[in-house]
Order: C-alpha cells, then sequence, then structure tokens
C-alpha cells in the first residue's frame, strides 16, 4: 500500500493508461477545505496518478493547479467527480469517486453492438454531460468509450464521463516542446489532426465516432497506424452501418461533419438522440416515428462552441499535432497489428517520411513563430507548486510490492545531488529528478547571502584515468625508493660517512688479515 498525500492510500491498480495509472484508494483522513469533497477515513476513491512525464513538467504542473478550480467544480450525475488534486513531491494524482462497473471499450468488447435505442440513450447521457462541462467552458478533448464508465446502479447503468482535463494537462507546452501529441488517433476530429483551433465542436465529433461505434461495433475510420487513420478522418466520409435507421444516421452523419462549424451543440445532440430513441423503438407512436424522421431539425449547428483557452493552443504552446505512429502494437478488431481506438497514444514527431510535410504526411503547418529561447530560469509557479506540496504533509512509506507498483523507477545511476535547493535558485534542467517518497520541509526564509569563498575546481580523471588496479601503490613506491636514493646521496655527500666507511673498511681489512696470519699460523704448525 502506498500513501498519495496524508489523506489517501493506494491499495490496487484498476488500470493503466497512456497519461497514468488509476488506483482503488482508501481514504486515511478527512480531506482539507481544498478538496471538493471531503470523504470520510475508510472510503474508497479512485486516484489517478499522472505519469512521471507529465509530473515531471512544470508547465503540466501550472496547469494542474491552475485548474485545480475548474476541474473540482465540474459536478453532473454524468461526470466522474473529481473530489481532490493532490501534489505530493514530483506526484500529481486526481482523487475522483470510484465507479463500479467497466467502461464502455470493455463493455462493447465483451457484449458486442448495442442497439440503436440503447446506443441513442447511452450517447444521449454523454451528451448531457458534455453540455454541462461546454457551459462551464471546459472541452474535453479525449471522448472515447474508454473514458465512460458504466455505473451499474439500481435502475440500471448510467453512463459517466471520466478524464475531464487529462488532454489539457497533457497538452502541454513542455510536451509540445519535446513535439510530442496525446490523443487517440480512432477519436481524433480533422481540425486537431490539422493543428487548427479545437472547440467544443472536437468533443462532438467524439461523441459521434462513439455512437457510431456502439452501433456498428467498432470505430467508422481504422488503418495499419495512426497516420492511416488521421487521413481517413481528414478525407473520407464513414460509411454507414447496414441496418441503422435514418434518423440515427442523421445525427452520426451531422456529429461527423469534417467542419466544426457543422456540427450541432452538446445539448442540442442529447435532445435529438432523445427523440431518436423515442421514434426508432418497437413502441414508438406515430407522432414519435414522425418526430425521429425530422431529427435534422433539431440538430442546428452550435452557433457559440466553447473555445478551447488560448493557453492550451498557442502563446504557451504550439497547435496539437497528430504525428504518426507506426508502431505495430495491439489489434484493432478491423485490422491486425494496430487498434486505433487503444489507449491515448503519445505519438513522436518526426519530420520523417509521414511526418507532417513529409511524404504521405498531413499538410504542414507554417512554421510558428520562433520564440526566443527561454532561460532554464525559476518557473513563475514554483512556489505555488511548493505551496501546494507543503499542504500535504509527510508521507509515511509503507510496503509495496515493487512488482505491483507502477511508480517504481528503472534503477538510474543518480548523478551528484546539487546542494539543497534554494526556492529562487536557477534549475540546472526544466526536467526534475526521479520522485521519491520524500518529506518536504516547510519552506524557510532565505538565508541571508554569505559571500562564497571560490570553489576549487574539481579533481578529474588524474594520471590513472583508466583506473589500472595496483598502479596507485606502485606509484607511491617508486616515490618512496626515488626519497630514499635522494637522501642516500645527501648523507654520503654532506657527512662524514665515507670517512666511517672507508675507516670501516680498513678495519675490516685489518680483522680479515688478522685472521688470515691465523690461519696461516695454524697451518704451518700443522705441517
Ligand atoms: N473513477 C474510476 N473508477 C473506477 N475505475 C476507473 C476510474 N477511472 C478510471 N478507471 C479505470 O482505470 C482504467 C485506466 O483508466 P485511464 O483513464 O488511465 O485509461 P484510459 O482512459 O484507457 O487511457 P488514457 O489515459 O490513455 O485515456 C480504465 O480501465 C478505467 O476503467
Amino acid at each position: 500500500m502506498r500513501p498519495v498525500g496524508s489523506k489517501y492510500l493506494l491499495e490496487e491498480p484498476l488500470g493503466r493508461g497512456a497519461t497514468g495509472t488509476v488506483w482503488r484508494a482508501r481514504q486515511r483522513e478527512t480531506a482539507g477545505s481544498e478538496a471538493a469533497v471531503a470523504g470520510q477515513p475508510g472510503e474508497t476513491v479512485a486516484i489517478k496518478v499522472l505519469k512521471e512525464e507529465l509530473a515531471n513538467d512544470p508547465d503540466v504542473v501550472m496547469r494542474f493547479l491552475r485548474e485545480r478550480s475548474v476541474l473540482l467544480r465540474l459536478t453532473h450525475e454524468n461526470i466522474v467527480r473529481t473530489r481532490d488534486l493532490v501534489v505530493e513531491g514530483d506526484l500529481l494524482a486526481l482523487v475522483m469517486d470510484l465507479v463500479e462497473g467497466p467502461d464502455l471499450h470493455r463493455y462493447l468488447r465483451e457484449n458486442g453492438p448495442f442497439s440503436p435505442v440503447a446506443a441513442a440513450l447511452v450517447t444521449a447521457q454523454v451528451a448531457d454531460a458534455l453540455a454541462a462541462s461546454h457551459a462551464d467552458g471546459v472541452v474535453h478533448r479525449d471522448l472515447k468509450p474508454a473514458n465512460v464508465l458504466l455505473s451499474e446502479g439500481p435502475d440500471g447503468m448510467r453512463p459517466l464521463l471520466t478524464d475531464f482535463g487529462i488532454a489539457r494537462l497533457a497538452d502541454s507546452p513542455g510536451l509540445t516542446r519535446t513535439q510530442e501529441f496525446v490523443g487517440t488517433p480512432a477519436y481524433v476530429a480533422p481540425e486537431s489532426a490539422e493543428g487548427r483551433p479545437q472547440t467544443s465542436a472536437v468533443d462532438i465529433y467524439g461523441a459521434g465516432i462513439l455512437l457510431y461505434e456502439l452501433v456498428a461495433g467498432q470505430p467508422p475510420f481504422s488503418g495499419e497506424n495512426s497516420l492511416q487513420v488521421l487521413h481517413r478522418h481528414l478525407g473520407e466520409e464513414p460509411q454507414r452501418p447496414p441496418g441503422l435507421p435514418d434518423p440515427l444516421w442523421t445525427v452520426i452523419e451531422r456529429c461527423l461533419r469534417k467542419q466544426p462549424e457543422e456540427r450541432p451543440g452538446a445539448a442540442g445532440l442529447a435532445r435529438s438522440l432523445r427523440t431518436v430513441a423515442a421514434g426508432v423503438g418497437a413502441q414508438a407512436t406515430p407522432d414519435q416515428a414522425r418526430a425521429a424522421l425530422g431529427v435534422a431539425a433539431l440538430l442546428a449547428p452550435d452557433p457559440q462552441p466553447a473555445t478551447v483557452p488560448e493557453g492550451q493552443l498557442t502563446g504557451e504552446a504550439a497547435p496539437t499535432q497528430v504525428l504518426p505512429n507506426t508502431g505495430q502494437g495491439g489489434a484493432g478488431q478491423g485490422t491486425p497489428g494496430f487498434d486505433p481506438s487503444a489507449p491515448t497514444n503519445v505519438l513522436p514527431q518526426t519530420g520523417g517520411p509521414g511526418g507532417p510535410g513529409g511524404p504521405g504526411g498531413p499538410p504542414q503547418q507554417p512554421p510558428q513563430p520562433q520564440q526566443p529561447p527561454q532561460p532554464d530560469g525559476p518557473h513563475p509557479w514554483q512556489s505555488q507548486m511548493r505551496a501546494a506540496r507543503d499542504r500535504n504533509e509527510q508521507t509515511q512509506v509503507q510496503p509495496l510490492d515493487p512488482s505491483l507498483d507502477p511508480l517504481r523507477r528503472r534503477p538510474q545511476r543518480r548523478p551528484q545531488q546539487p546542494p539543497p535547493q534554494q526556492p529562487q535558485q536557477p534549475q540546472p534542467s526544466r526536467r526534475r529528478q526521479q520522485p521519491q517518497p520524500q518529506r518536504y520541509e516547510p519552506q524557510r526564509p532565505p538565508a541571508p547571502q554569505q559571500p562564497q569563498p571560490p570553489q576549487q575546481p574539481q579533481r578529474r580523471g588524474g594520471a590513472n584515468p583508466m583506473r589500472i588496479p595496483g598502479l596507485g601503490c606502485l606509484k607511491g613506491c617508486l616515490f618512496m625508493i626515488l626519497i630514499l636514493v635522494v637522501i642516500a646521496v645527501l648523507v654520503w655527500n654532506f657527512t662524514p660517512v665515507p670517512e666511517w666507511w672507508a675507516e670501516g673498511q680498513s678495519f675490516w681489512e685489518k680483522t680479515e688479515d688478522f685472521f688470515g696470519s691465523v690461519q696461516d699460523f695454524f697451518d704451518k704448525v700443522g705441517s
């Protein structure tokens, strides 16, 4: 079990997407006033722990904090409620209501396509959720069956739209700077694919694809790779599934218009889908059937689509571009080797074949004016980040089976740690160190600046750069020998030792002579 902040304890992973891992979690204590839902100790919740790349991106953190209030106030009976946003160390997490039930993608895979009436009613509730969020200025931007959870209640299944704001967070300037795209090719609106400005109409397009998939069992556009799918969104009309009632096809066709200005608003979409559901069922009255046939009148283009805020598109970030992913992972329903409805893709941008402007790639965007290079200085939201972190008390690390821990990092050779970070010191890099459970101490006032002695340049490599074992010892021995030789020379030349030596030698010679004559004497006596 792993704690998140002081208030929540992660219990088991529920699933993993491109932007993070969702956990079943338990509330340890009542959350503070910054949470939308205080909760009770012991209550189960779902927590989405955002991926390291996102959590390590200051722009994502900034957006996370900036959009906190928007996400927390977004409440609707068809939206999974966000209860709290946790920033702890380098960890970002969204605390949500736990929905006991499958997501629509899984449900569809396990149970097959929906009837036209059921599909219309489910999508109508999704459209209700979109109408509420669009009215609040929030565009989802990653609508797909996997992001619709089915809550099983006494009065049947209730679809709940989740992952609000995740696409907004993931679409960070930092990520677009490194030229990546977050999205799901099978559900991407043509204008998003082309990097044109996005409005709430992208969600209507997503709802149209979702409705199509519910009745047909697969989305209208598939392909061997992301690029093919995107091209089909841009240039192909969807094929009408066989046996689909005319009114439902009218709704789908309007939602999937290539021009966003021609798509209906979410409220109109919800109304029209209910009219269709009432008019195409077996028990429909003649009036209901007639109303369904005239559904086009309810699908007037949205006069005031919600716009994606400026910071999400330009200025901070260049327009999101959908870029090729020629990876062959996953299995699609129609095409082996590639699943265009697989979890949100993070696609690397390449200038190679199939890339924007490359052969077969989507049309290249006019070059964005070059921004002057940003110094790697402190992020303007750094103090807010720290304040948010300080709100979360110390984490007590508890044992967790490492094989179950998706937060586990690959072993990394850590570079020499910089000295304890001063709040206003420039960071060496925009990317921060790997998150580790750690204690955050309250921010101390900065100490008065002391004149620092000039730093000694670090000794590098040295004479033994290849680290030959024993060479250090050999060097020491040779040095000692040299010193001894020098001492010997000095002693020999500047002390009376040579005389003593000569005297000693003559004494020895005399002694030898003495013993020689004694030996001669005994030789003579013997002979
Ligand atoms: N509030 C929740 N309650 C219960 N289960 C949830 C909740 N939110 C998400 N899940 C489950 O967690 C799993 C992973 O969700 P997540 O949103 O990370 O994945 P995704 O939507 O498939 O991918 P992506 O993040 O790429 O859009 C899904 O299978 C979903 O059913």
